[in-house]
């Protein structure tokens, strides 16, 4: 007894004097002003927002709630420092990129302290969020040196015709909360190194992790007006984004978000024909057909469902069981879900941290009322859990099921730590059920029989399938959806950095 209490004790020390260290250095990275043209600047109206901790509502710092005149200066540097960054070489562009992932990775404790006291995600994740993170900007260092083009035989004899890949111009960059830093490394990184210049506009839940990689970024000498934030309040963020979207000096819009802003950027920077990659929201299908190894199949649905807390596009969010596996599938996962710790993402152990903010929370009792009131069984979970001094949003992992394609978490992406699971009898059924929806970014089923991988995998009107995998997010696999999911590809071989280039064709004549 005497042993166990002084271990645990010694466990609990060991934490909070690695949880104070990181807290105490993550501040070095911080200034409490946005970041432009390299240099630490205050918002030209003097206005700051203030930006709290998700797990207990306590402010963090404030940071410049700026306006339209920020942005169009940020621009402006941005457009200047392009000349210059575009007339380097890809290889002199890739080894400072190669310098700021180091530098990331070099301050990968402080970075996740940071990410977790804003956004609130389990410390373990903020760290595998800033290796993953990391890897994008690695990644296109490499891809930036490797962009070819093509060299053909023109259609008369003294012809030859030759296609030339160029850097685009300013980026605009607007980004979600729910992964703070690899949504900016995932666009910047490709950005950067194809030759463009970038000013991003960072969630207003989480600002400070893309401000400290520019902290970052300058340290590794990434050349002033390269890379800009510009912070601001969700009351100012339609004004900065209508800027970053019509401005003809930006050429390129790259978003990440709801489907609902997505389409009044689209609109928006149609006005000025901009390139725009838009990484949209997601209703993502996870089937367990009959033949699956269920325990994989838990393991995995665990795994994607409830990462960040359930906050991740690419969160399963129609669990479809076929009915001879649903009821043993049901039973273990609610086995696994009843051990799932939720707390404060500082604390050892805790697998799910809050909800971003309190809307969030409000919008799970509403998918689970909706769901009761159709004649959902709450198998597991299903209310709020106070932590602390109870001003977060917790919510126990939860799991519903008997829904139909009537209820409001078949059609809305839930966005939470809430499974609702649906039941179907046929490959055609279910691949129907899957398909009935206006978006599609990932998906994902279990099978054991070959041909019926290959079959679903072939069906299903998504950008990304998982086939007996939960995970299907890295920096060498292209990441899009199709539809209402959004436009272009981040990622991958070729296709992210050719986001952010311009094919031009040379018609050579030879006489
Ligand atoms: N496909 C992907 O890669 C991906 C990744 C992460 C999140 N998402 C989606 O994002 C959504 C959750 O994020 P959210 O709630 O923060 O989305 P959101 O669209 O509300 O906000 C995303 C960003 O857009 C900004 N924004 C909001 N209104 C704007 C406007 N009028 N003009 C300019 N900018 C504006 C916000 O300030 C934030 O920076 C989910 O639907 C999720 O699926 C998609
Ligand atoms: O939430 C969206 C991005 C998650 C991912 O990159 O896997």
């Amino acid at each position: 007894m005497h042993l166990l209490l002084s271990s645990q004790i010694a466990r609990t020390l060991l934490s909070l004097s690695s949880r104070a260290m990181s807290l105490s250095s993550y501040k070095s990275l911080l200034r409490e002003k946005a970041f432009v043209n390299g240099q630490w600047v205050n918002a030209a109206n003097g206005e700051s927002f203030p930006v709290y901790n998700p797990a207990n509502g306590e402010l963090v710092c404030k940071v410049p709630d700026m306006g339209a005149a920020d942005a169009t200066a940020a621009i402006a540097h941005a457009q200047v420092a392009f000349e210059a960054w575009r007339g380097k070489t890809p290889s002199q562009r890739a080894a400072l990129l190669h310098s700021w992932e180091r530098l990331i990775q070099d301050r990968c404790e402080d970075l996740a302290a940071l990410m977790t006291l804003e956004n609130g995600k389990p410390l373990a994740e903020s760290r595998g969020e800033v290796a993953y993170g990391a890897s994008f900007i690695r990644w296109f260092a490499e891809e930036g040196i490797r962009v070819t083009g093509q060299t053909l035989q023109g259609p008369t004899p003294d012809k030859r015709i030759f296609t030339l890949k160029q850097p685009q111009g300013v980026c605009g960059m607007i980004t979600p909360w729910n992964f703070p830093a690899a949504m900016i490394t995932r666009k910047a990184g490709a950005a950067l190194a194809a030759g463009c210049t970038v000013v991003i506009k960072p969630a207003e839940d989480t600002p400070l992790t893309a401000l400290a990689l520019c902290q970052l970024a300058a340290d590794a000498l990434l050349p002033p007006g390269a890379l800009n934030v510009v912070t601001c309040s969700r009351s100012r963020a339609a004004e900065v984004g209508r800027v970053l979207t019509t401005d003809p000096a930006v050429k390129h819009v790259s978003f990440t978000g709801s489907t609902d802003t997505g389409k009044l950027l689209l609109a928006q920077a149609s006005s000025t024909v901009k390139r725009v990659t838009m990484e949209l929201g997601g209703n993502a299908p996870f089937i367990v057909f009959d033949s699956a190894d269920v325990d994989k199949a838990v393991a995995g649905l665990i795994q994607a469902k409830f990462r960040n807390t359930g906050q991740t596009c690419v969160c399963p969010n129609r669990i479809f069981l076929q009915r001879r596996v649903s009821q043993k599938f049901l039973a273990k996962l609610c086995e696994r879900v009843a051990e799932m710790k939720v707390g404060d993402g500082f604390e050892a152990g805790t697998q799910l941290g809050p909800l971003i903010n309190a809307a969030a929370e409000s919008k799970l009792e509403r998918l689970l009322a909706d769901a009761k009131q159709r004649g959902g069984r709450v198998l597991a979970g299903g209310q709020s859990v106070k932590v602390g001094s109870g001003a977060g949003h917790f919510f126990q992992p939860t799991v519903v099921s008997g829904l139909g394609r009537d209820s409001a978490c078949f059609r809305e992406e839930i966005f939470g730590p809430l499974v609702a699971a649906f039941e179907f009898d046929s490959e055609a059924d279910v691949v129907e059920l899957a398909n009935d929806c206006r978006v599609g970014l990932a998906g994902y089923f279990y099978s054991a029989d070959v041909g019926q991988c290959w079959r679903v995998a072939e069906q299903l009107n998504v950008g990304m399938v998982g086939v007996n995998e939960s995970m299907v997010s890295s920096c060498i696999a292209p990441f899009g959806g199709w539809n209402e999911s959004g436009l272009g590809s981040e990622s991958g071989v070729g296709y992210g950095i050719e986001e952010y280039l311009n094919l031009k064709t040379v018609v050579l004549n030879l006489a």
